[in-house]
């Protein structure tokens, strides 16, 4: 049995996340967790709500309430929205726990004894009637290159270029639109990435060059082979990540120091360990600082949820307390990788301790909706709540997985989803289950039935089963999701084929017997899909579970036995439509409620 460590980037909490944050961080990491736990292994699975800077507090402005307070309640919904999907989190934390406030201190504190912070002062612009700094992105001015009036101090988004904020004409507060503001002096705390840099640069070459040497097993069925290509810690990296991270490490002058503190009120207190920081009073760490020790923090606030001790997550994440043999999987859209690749693992390797760093990078590109972006701050496209509101989590579920951007961005339109929904859920999976269990009911009563033998027919769906279910356990043991769920379907499509040809309701009228080993042999096949298609769609999964009688979950590690599990004289249930079809007229009427904007 393994040890799978794995965490899904963590969602903002400025809001309630669309279907592209979902596809692109949380529902395939719960879909490789499940896979993981299904196949036997010890799984963690951690996320958590990422709660300070500036957002957070104009949104919690917004709404008129502190900023604690809206935090708290939009981690209760990000919450339950995430157990609507049936994303199996083993804890579902928040950034701004005590735990993380103690850790991020700690890092801080172990980064400047390694001399790897730097004190800068830096001119920033306070403004005087919002008694604060101001972040770049908040103030607004006309733009010096174009004249767009709603420049901001950071970029003009009409002619997108790169702007500082005194650059600005005429710039104001974006918080309370008053133009009274001065460039003040301010200090601040920079993490010296730079000193890293070639530390870095060996890590994730090391990951390209283990990438190049594991690809060279891809095919091959030797025990050697499949360990490097199952194991997160030798498997070959996304091109996407590392592509990414190389790029951060050389373009232009290189991998830069980045500032790693804030003059906000919201968010950890700077302090080295549980010191005063002098000179750094009134100031917070900045938010990309403390979001991924988060990941290590929820671990505390796991055990602390369950009774545990320190010991049982410290197993998770220290390699001297016995994370030495554990594989950690991170997931994450594109935007996450510098962070992930490089920030990071820079807070890690420069504490000197021995944190347990990650193994495996899983990076998206980013899923567009109907001809756009998804856009949190536009309200544009489908958001968690209004998606379970129309239709269960597993027709989501399985969209969104058999469509993640692994490769390429893709594209969320209605008539794909509805097309999807109706083919593969509905006419593939969900007919196979009603034609079988039916049958069975109106000709043998509902029990599996006895008689007949398995003959050659059976013999190859067996054999093209069990090659096929190696194929599955393949990707995802590769996290090629687009490859598994295409797998998974080609298995479902199997058993209608086999039906098909094998034609018992014909059978019956000649040879009851006959008929009677293809229902049997079909009974059976329902439970083995329920146990391959359940890191899918769990809810379906249950269902079938709960028809067929049966808690055996086991995977089938060989084909044969699997499709006996259930014996002649088992009872079970019909069960209600598993997937009901997308109408034309629902299609259109989501496709009209979704085209504007959520607010407006
Ligand atoms: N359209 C998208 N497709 C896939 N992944 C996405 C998309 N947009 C964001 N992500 C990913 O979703 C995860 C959670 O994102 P987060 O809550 O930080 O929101 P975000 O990146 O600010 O997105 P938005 O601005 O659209 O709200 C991150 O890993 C991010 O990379
Ligand atoms: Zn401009």
């Amino acid at each position: 049995m393994a040890r799978h460590l794995i965490t899904s980037a963590i969602p903002y909490i400025n809001g309630i996340k669309h279907l592209g944050n979902l596809i692109g961080s949380q529902l395939p990491a719960d879909l490789f967790a499940r896979y993981q736990r299904a196949r036997g292994h010890e799984v963690m699975f951690l996320c958590a709500t990422d709660e300070h800077g500036t957002p957070a507090e104009l949104a919690a402005a917004k709404a008129g309430k502190p900023v604690d307070e809206y935090c708290r309640e939009m981690h209760a919904i990000q919450l339950e929205l995430s157990n609507g999907f049936r994303l199996s989190f083993d804890h579902f934390g928040r950034s701004s726990s005590p735990q993380n406030h103690r850790l991020t201190q700690y890092f801080a504190g172990r980064l400047a004894e390694a001399g790897l912070i730097e004190e800068v002062s830096e001119k920033q612009v306070y403004s005087n009637a919002d008694g604060r700094f101001l972040p770049d992105r908040y103030i607004e001015g006309t733009c010096p290159n174009c004249g767009y009036d709603k420049a901001r101090g950071d970029q003009c988004e009409n002619c997108t270029i790169q702007l500082n904020p005194t650059d600005l004409i005429n710039p104001r507060s974006a918080i309370s639109g008053s133009s009274d503001l001065e460039v003040r002096e301010t200090k601040h705390l920079h993490l010296r990435q730079s000193a890293m840099k070639d530390k870095l640069d060996q890590w994730i070459d090391e990951k390209i060059n283990q990438s190049t040497f594991s690809k060279l097993h891809e095919g091959s069925d030797s025990d050697e082979s499949r360990k490097l290509l199952t194991d997160p810690r030798t498997m070959p990296w996304p091109v996407l990540t590392t592509s990414i991270a190389k790029k951060w490490l050389h373009d232009g002058d290189g991998l830069q120091d980045r500032g790693i503190t804030r003059d906000l009120d919201w968010g950890i207190p700077v302090k080295k360990g549980d010191q005063d920081w002098p000179g750094m009073e009134d100031k917070v760490f900045y938010v990309w600082f403390d979001a991924p020790i988060e990941y290590i923090a929820c671990g505390g606030e796991w055990a602390e949820a369950h009774g545990k001790t320190d010991a049982d997550w410290e197993r998770w994440w220290r390699t001297d307390k016995g994370a030495d043999d554990v594989r950690y999987t991170q997931f994450m859209g594109k935007d996450n990788v510098p962070f992930h690749t490089l920030s990071f693992p820079a807070t890690i390797m420069g504490s000197g301790e021995p944190w347990k760093l990650v193994d495996y990078i899983k990076s998206f590109n980013y899923l567009n909706y109907d001809g756009g972006q998804f856009s949190t701050s536009q309200g544009r496209g489908v958001f968690m709540d209004q998606a379970l509101a129309i239709l269960p989590a597993d027709y989501w579920r399985w969209w969104l997985l058999s469509h993640a951007p692994e490769n390429s961005d893709s594209e969320f339109t209605w008539e794909n989803f509805q097309a999807s929904v109706n083919k593969d859920l509905a006419d593939v999976l969900g007919n196979f289950v009603s034609r079988v269990t039916k049958f069975c009911r109106s000709k043998f009563g509902e029990e599996v039935p006895a008689g007949g033998d398995y003959g050659p027919q059976e013999q190859a769906l067996i054999d093209d089963l069990t090659r096929r279910i190696r194929a599955y356990q393949a990707h995802m043991d590769a996290i090629e999701i687009r490859k598994a769920a295409g797998e998974l379907r080609a298995i479902w499509v199997a058993g209608n084929e086999y039906l098909q040809s094998a034609e018992p309701w014909a059978k019956f009228k000649t040879d009851p017997d006959a008929a009677a080993a293809v229902v049997r042999l079909s009974l059976n096949l329902i439970r083995l899909y329920a146990v391959l298609s359940q890191p899918f769609i769990p809810d379906a999964a249950a269902t079938l579970m709960t028809a067929m009688n049966t808690d055996d979950n086991s995977w089938p590690d060989d084909v044969e036995q699997a499709l006996s599990a259930l014996p002649a004289g088992h009872g079970f249930a019909v069960p209600d439509v598993l997937f009901r079809k997308i109408t034309d007229e629902e299609r259109e009427d989501w496709q009209t409620r979704f085209s504007g904007t959520r607010d407006g």
